[in-house]
């Protein structure tokens, strides 16, 4: 496939490493809005929380299938979906493409469903990133809440802050060249669960993108990466 990267940083070099390596081209190495996006077949956005719905509308405009990984512009994703439907164009978002953390995901949503009934457990979340992260917490993070917080009827919200009435406390560090972390901690009086996934590099954010691309590619509608793995 001609394959548009929609952000060149840290994961579009990545992006384009795995993508070469199964075959395709890169057309397109967008830095900022300066692009013909009608060259490629497909795109793969990974660019800024304030760039990411322009570059998204932008492609279902002109017709080309998009994935989208750029987290912290969630707030247009219900226009982008309606915009989606009403062109019959193609798009995926995931707030973590890694396939490590998609089973996680599954992971998190069956032991919440499990800890629903134990009542004396807390629940927390922690999660690491680098320190060039625009936005916290992570969108990996709000998605594991929310998955937490359809399961278990003690939460219904999540906070940065520890001590609020019904929201799930999420702490979010910043720590020099952290790929990204994410532990959930149930904690009682006598004794703790802890579930963590800790990201050795962003090889295996890269790997799921280019594969849901792939996946994406010929069909219409707005997906998941459920439905690109074929998981739960
Ligand atoms: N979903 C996932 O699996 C996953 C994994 C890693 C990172 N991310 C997210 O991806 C995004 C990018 O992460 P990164 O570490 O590569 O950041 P980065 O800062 O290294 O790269 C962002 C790039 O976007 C470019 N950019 C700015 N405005 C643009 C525009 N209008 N059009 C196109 N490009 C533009 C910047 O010039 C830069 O090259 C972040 O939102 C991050 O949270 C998601
Ligand atoms: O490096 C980042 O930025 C990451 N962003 C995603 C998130 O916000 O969850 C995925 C992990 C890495």
């Amino acid at each position: 496939m001609k394959i548009a990267l929609l952000g060149y940083g840290k994961m579009g070099k990545t992006i384009e490493q795995i993508a070469l390596q199964r075959g395709h081209t890169i057309v397109i190495k967008a830095k900022n809005n300066n692009y013909t996006i009608t060259e490629a077949d497909i795109a793969i956005d990974f660019s800024t929380p304030s760039a990411a719905y322009n570059n998204i509308s932008n492609c279902i405009e002109n017709n080309v299938p998009v994935i989208s990984g750029t987290t912290g512009w969630l707030e247009d994703y219900d226009k982008t979906v309606a915009l989606c439907q009403e062109k019959k164009g193609a798009f995926i978002y995931a707030s973590n493409f890694s396939l490590g953390v998609n089973v996680f995901f599954e992971l998190n949503s069956y032991l919440a469903k499990m800890m629903n009934t134990l009542k004396d457990y807390k629940v927390s979340m922690e999660e690491i990133h680098h320190t060039q992260k625009l936005d916290a917490p992570s969108g990996t993070a709000i998605t594991l809440a929310n998955d937490i917080i359809k399961e278990h009827t003690s939460y219904n919200s999540w906070s940065l802050e520890q001590e609020k009435e019904k929201a799930l406390p999420i702490t979010a560090k910043r720590t020099e060249d952290v790929p990204g972390t994410h532990s959930i901690t149930y904690k009682s009086d006598v004794d703790t669960i802890d579930i963590t996934h800790t990201a050795h590099n962003r090889q295996g954010f890269a790997l799921g993108a280019v594969i849901a691309a792939e996946w994406l590619y010929g069909k219409t509608g707005v997906f998941t990466m459920k439905d690109v793995l074929n998981i739960s």
